[in-house]
């Protein structure tokens, strides 16, 4: 087992994390600083956080078979930071960030139905 990972756990909730975070942020007085935009503007740096990772590497394959552990361990921080910081400005605006989710998937698939074309139908909107 990769024993950088606490948490062995196989799935793992939103309002799960929208909880933790909330606590988080309440027994570090922190609540005053995340509003919306603040949220908003530590989820856009955490998102050039990520970026940077792939900056300069040229195409990655999936799976990233190429990668060190180090380099995959960053990863896993940089993109865990995004989300978190998307839970939790899902949390301040009131929305329930799964059950949104979840809808807009429905909203997709009408909007781009399944159909047995090959990978061009992607270019024909
Ligand atoms: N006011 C804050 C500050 C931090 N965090 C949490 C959300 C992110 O998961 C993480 C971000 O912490 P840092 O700002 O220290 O960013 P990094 O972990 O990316 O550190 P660094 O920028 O030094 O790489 O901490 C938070 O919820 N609210």
């Amino acid at each position: 087992m990769d024993h950088t990972h606490e948490y062995p756990i196989k799935d793992v909730s939103l309002i799960e994390l929208r909880d933790r975070l909330a606590e988080f942020a309440k027994v570090r007085g922190w609540e005053q600083f995340h509003s919306p935009r603040n949220l908003l503007l530590a989820l856009v740096g955490e998102v050039g956080e990520l970026s940077e990772i792939f900056q300069w590497r040229g195409e990655v394959a999936k799976g990233l078979p190429n990668w060190s552990s180090s380099d995959k361990e960053h990863l896993e921080e940089e993109i865990s930071d995004v989300l978190l910081y998307l839970v939790q400005l899902a949390d301040v605006c009131g929305l329930d960030l799964g059950r949104a989710a979840l809808t807009k998937i429905v909203k997709n698939a009408r909007k781009y139905p399944a159909c047995s074309c090959p990978s061009s139908s992607l270019t024909d909107n």
